[in-house]
């Protein structure tokens, strides 16, 4: 994406950012309010921006048809994911798998071996209403994940996992990024360190910091530990955040 722009009213929530995401896991890092659903959104196609341009999976996101084909190949876990309680788990990753325009022969598989993935085989034909709110969020991932993605996009997917779960998932999630590109917002920085390849810190609607996990401890560990507190990544990430924030306050008192 290049100059992606996004508003709501007047707040500017993307401030024409340029990012690539390639294959592995990207993890999506910032304060509340930083942009990172809004980011998200315009990825899923859900989402128009206000300017701008970003292409996905070689289609230019601007043209109807082009949305179409990207959205065939998307997976997608918002952050308020809304599903039919009266669903069992598999009727609702079964229409999903409908909306993905999927061929019904490969489906009936698709959704099973999608289900298994996040451990619910054992929950396959209980009503999705019947289940804990950690359960649930794993049908939403199931749901992402039901057409083999080349793209797959998760809003704070760890969100009500207990953490055994949240462990289970850090790994599906290291083995779901040797096979697409998984961009992944969270407020964790363990889910970054354990999971991701790569760290996109955003703040105030722009890039703060782009880099490894490994990177960020590294910027941890050179500043003053007692001052900020944490572990080298959080230390990192507040460096980060506070070295973004200094340099756009220099920025704006040099235009005044
Ligand atoms: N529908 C909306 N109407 C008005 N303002 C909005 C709307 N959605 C988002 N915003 C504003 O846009 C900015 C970016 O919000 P966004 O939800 O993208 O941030 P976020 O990084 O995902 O935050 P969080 O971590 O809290 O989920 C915030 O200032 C938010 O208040």
């Amino acid at each position: 994406m290049t100059g992606l722009t996004v508003r709501h009213r007047r707040t500017v929530a993307l401030d024409g950012i340029d990012l690539d995401f390639g294959p592995g896991v990207h993890g999506l890092l910032g304060p509340n309010g930083a942009g990172k659903t809004s980011l998200i959104r315009v990825l899923a196609t859900v989402a128009r921006p206000d300017g701008g341009r970003v292409e996905l999976l070689g289609h230019d996101l601007s043209g109807h048809r082009e949305l179409a084909a990207a959205r065939r190949r998307l997976g997608y876990l918002p952050q308020d994911f809304g599903y039919y309680p009266g669903f069992t788990v598999r009727e609702f990753v079964a229409y999903v798998a409908w909306l993905k325009e999927m061929p019904g022969a490969e489906a009936g598989a698709a959704v099973e071996r999608a289900v298994a993935r996040v451990g619910l085989t054992d929950r396959i034909d209980a009503k999705v209403k019947t289940l804990s709110g950690g359960m649930v969020r794993r049908v939403g991932i199931a749901q992402a994940i039901v057409n083999d993605p080349a793209v797959l996009l998760l809003d704070e997917p760890t969100a009500g996992l207990d953490p055994e779960q949240r462990v289970e998932f850090r790994s599906l999630l290291q083995e779901l990024g040797g096979e697409s590109t998984v961009v992944v917002s969270t407020h964790l920085v363990e889910d970054v360190a354990a999971a991701c390849t790569e760290v996109t810190l955003v703040e105030s609607g722009q890039v703060a910091y782009r880099g490894t996990p490994t990177s960020l401890a590294e910027l941890g560990e050179s500043v003053d530990g007692a001052a900020i507190g944490g572990n080298a990544m959080e230390r990192g990430y507040t460096a980060a955040l506070r070295g973004h924030r200094a340099e756009a306050a220099t920025t704006a008192g040099a235009r005044r």
